[in-house]
């Protein structure tokens, strides 16, 4: 007989990568409180959220830099720096861990992780950042590895930092997948060949569905069925 239970997989995958902000946490209105305390106190208007959630994905610096061409001219690169300092103290300190998983996503990244499926997090926001909210979100003791923006001198969307990841996991990128939510992430995984899922509910100003994710998701319920999916395929 074959064994039918919840969430059975044909084959294992070797590891699953998940990014961080707009896949496993709504992490917009934090970001973006940030962000306009940074504009504000540069005498900038502030941008709202619904803006924000399309500028992030590639790191702080980068949200800063779109942040500010998007209200005038852009700041000096040493300017930058400083702004960068206080956007990210600020952001550490208020960045709030309620209500901000996406539902389902800690339930999916407990059945994987009873399930002995190694799992790596790799995002581009800072390691502080993403230590601390990994504990206060409570699934940091479930992943092998937390690699962030500033672990390596690249990262998403350059496929290294996948597959560095994997190297610190001690996992094969042969049946690896990995789970994103804008075009770094999906550009990144293709480039390293490693299947991966998009989440349509995270932030990206292209649509997911033109990155061409080899599948895309709508809610953490589908995930096992788009797993097996991904698998048989
Ligand atoms: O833009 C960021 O700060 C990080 O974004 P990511 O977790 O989606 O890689
Ligand atoms: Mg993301």
């Amino acid at each position: 007989m074959t064994p039918h239970h919840d969430n059975f997989m044909t084959k294992k995958p070797s590891a699953i990568i998940f990014d961080l902000d707009g896949t496993l946490v709504d992490s917009a209105r934090d970001l973006s409180r940030a962000l306009n305390h940074v504009l504000q106190q540069n005498g900038r208007s502030g941008i709202d959220i619904s803006q924000v959630r399309n500028m992030v994905g590639d790191g702080a610096r980068a949200l800063i830099v779109k942040g500010f061409t998007e209200t005038g001219t852009l700041p000096s690169d040493a300017e930058i720096d400083a702004i960068q300092t206080i956007f990210l103290d600020y952001y550490y300190d208020t960045m709030t861990a309620e209500d901000i998983l996406f539902p389902g996503a800690a339930d999916v990244v407990k059945k994987l992780a009873a399930q002995k499926i190694p799992l790596g997090l790799c995002t581009n926001k800072a390691l502080r950042l993403t230590e601390k909210l990994m504990e206060e979100i409570g699934l940091a003791s479930y992943f092998s590895v937390l690699i962030a923006g500033d672990s390596f001198d690249f990262r998403k969307p350059d496929p290294r930092h996948l597959t560095a990841t994997l190297d610190r996991m001690n996992c094969s990128s042969q049946n690896a997948i990995m789970v994103g939510d804008s075009a770094s992430d999906i550009i990144a995984a293709q480039k390293a060949a490693i299947p991966v899922i998009g989440v349509s509910f995270g932030y990206t100003k292209t649509p997911i569905a033109e990155l061409n994710p080899d599948i895309i998701i709508d809610h953490y319920d589908e995930f096992f069925d788009a797993l097996d999916t991904l698998i048989k395929t």
